[in-house]
């Protein structure tokens, strides 16, 4: 029998209520109000939506509306401290513990936890602190006194080794369910990519019951953002470079012209209209090409910074901040001298793989791998941060033979280091399936997304919203021949064809 959440309140009028007045938001999406009914009604619950779903907020309304403490297990610090800082900004009553936090503060928030009658609504935990024995002490004490009213789990695939991303510390959580069992408090897990082997994991690790527990799910592929590869030549052998970079300068150029056209007509109206910069990142494999490529990109007078887990904490801060700021504030109030320069047009951070999953900035409008992304799941999480606020999107991957090579030979060497079949399988799996999804011209890449991670929620819809749907594979295969072409065979074809124009340019 599932234990009902220590209530506060839990009609829907009131769940309603709670998601206008606390939360900002007008209306659930489909499927939200279903999973958080589930969770206050004390149901185990396990949740696999499409990145940019809201499936934080399944877990942080039935905390506001419950009484007591709902630990979050989150596995990057970045992650945690940016959805720390948004609920404090709603005004719930937050904390968070990790490596970083100091004593006194520590000291503090146990406090809060073992007072009888906590402040703290939500509590962000990593799972590196679950496995400490202070912690799981602390987290017996807080439910003998009948406060813990639910542990959400998010990021859940990093449990399994099946999954990219697998935390060795996750796999621990099985503690959670063995030690907090009189009664039994309600684990909700979360996670935008599980494949079955993954979701099975989950269960098995977190001890949720296949029979009782509310799974939920959408297609994981994200009907807003236009799939679409590019093909590129080989590298010149002589000067290691190919027409990436002069295609990425030349979409850019593009851009930009048209966010000059929209200006120049909404000034005819209004003379101080000003239009928002373009927000975007080029995901690259290096951090030298990360500092490379933004360099080449500011020298070409644009607003680009590079971001990698070479850089100092405080730079990175810095960088993300800066990056927010020009993506979400109003254009007018941005310090911009020239409104129709190149620097006034873009707002792009060039980085490597430590800029990802969990990022919530609304109005990404492009995604760009240069070079092949890690594998499906990588790249699933990563175009995912394109499109937020559910307006016209792009992901657009670069992709060349020589790469794929490259990887291929990297994923093998590291294979071979690897001890779990589990985890050497699983990588060269998604390996293959990225490479399968940038090779193939005729099926959807809607489709290919969502086969991948087995949607049982129906394939995904496209409406011409990836280069297979939209210029027919006849065209696509040709372009990837053209494309793909070396040197010798691409004397014959004079030019590349030209750029094909997308919605969200
Ligand atoms: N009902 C809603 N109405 C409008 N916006 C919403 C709603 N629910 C969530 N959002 C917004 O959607 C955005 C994405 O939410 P969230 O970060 O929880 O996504 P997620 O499912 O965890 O995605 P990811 O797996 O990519 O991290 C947030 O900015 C959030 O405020």
């Amino acid at each position: 029998m599932p234990r009902a959440s220590l209530k506060r309140s839990d009609s829907i009028t009131d769940l309603r209520f709670t998601l206008r007045r606390v939360f900002g938001k007008d209306s659930f999406r489909p499927l939200q109000e279903e999973v958080i009914t589930a969770a206050i009604a004390g149901h185990d619950v396990f949740l696999c939506a499409a990145t940019s779903f809201g499936k934080s907020l399944c877990y942080q309304l039935p905390a506001v509306v419950s009484l007591g403490v709902t630990v979050v297990i989150s596995p990057l610090l970045a992650l945690m401290h940016n959805q720390v800082q948004s609920a404090q900004e709603l005004g719930i009553i937050v904390e968070s513990i990790n490596g970083k936090t100091p004593w006194a503060e520590k000291v503090r928030i146990e406090t809060d936890l073992l007072c009888g009658h906590p402040a703290t609504k939500l509590l962000y935990v990593t799972p590196e602190l679950c496995a400490t024995d202070h912690f799981r002490k602390l987290i017996v004490q807080i439910h003998r006194q009948g406060q813990l009213v639910r542990i959400a789990v998010d990021e859940a695939h990093c449990i399994s080794e099946w999954g990219h991303d697998f935390r060795p510390t996750y796999k621990e959580l099985k503690w959670l369910k063995s030690t907090l069992n009189c009664p039994a408090v309600p684990v909700m897990a979360v996670t935008a990519t599980a494949t079955s082997q993954v979701r099975d994991d989950i269960f098995s690790f977190l001890g949720l019951d296949d029979q009782t527990t509310k799974s939920f799910a959408t297609s994981t592929s994200r009907p807003n953002i236009h799939y679409e590869v590019q093909y590129f030549s080989e590298s010149n052998p002589e000067n290691g470079e190919n027409d990436m970079l002069p295609y990425l300068m030349n979409r850019l150029e593009f851009m930009h012209q048209r966010r000059l056209a929209r200006l120049e007509s909404l000034l005819q109206d209004d003379p101080v209209a000003a239009v928002a910069p373009i927000s975007g990142i080029i995901y690259v494999p290096l951090r030298s090409t990360a500092d490379w490529l933004a360099s080449k990109l500011t020298g070409a007078e644009m607003r680009a910074q590079p971001y990698h887990a070479g850089l100092e904490d405080e730079k990175r801060k810095q960088t993300q901040t800066t990056f927010l700021r020009y993506a979400t504030a109003d254009p007018r109030l941005l310090p911009i001298k020239d409104g129709r320069s190149l620097m006034a047009s873009f707002n792009i951070i060039c980085a490597t793989t430590a800029f990802g999953m969990g990022i919530d900035v609304p109005t990404i409008r492009f995604v760009i791998h240069y070079g092949l992304p890690r594998g499906m799941e990588s790249f699933t999480q990563e175009s995912g941060r394109a499109g937020r606020d559910d307006k016209a999107a792009s992901s657009i991957i670069f992709y060349t033979r020589e790469d794929k090579e490259r990887c291929e030979f990297r994923a093998r060497s590291d294979a071979n280091r690897e001890k779990s079949k589990a985890k050497r399988e699983a990588r060269m799996q998604s390996l293959k399936s990225i490479v399968e999804f940038c090779e193939n011209t005729h099926i959807c890449r809607h489709d290919l997304v969502s086969r991948y991670f087995g949607d049982k929620a129906g394939l995904a819809d496209c409406y011409f919203a990836c280069d297979v749907c939209k210029e027919g594979s006849i065209q696509l295969k040709k372009r990837k021949e053209r494309g793909l072409a070396t040197e010798t065979e691409a004397f014959e074809f004079t030019q590349r064809e030209p750029v094909t124009q997308y919605d969200w340019d």
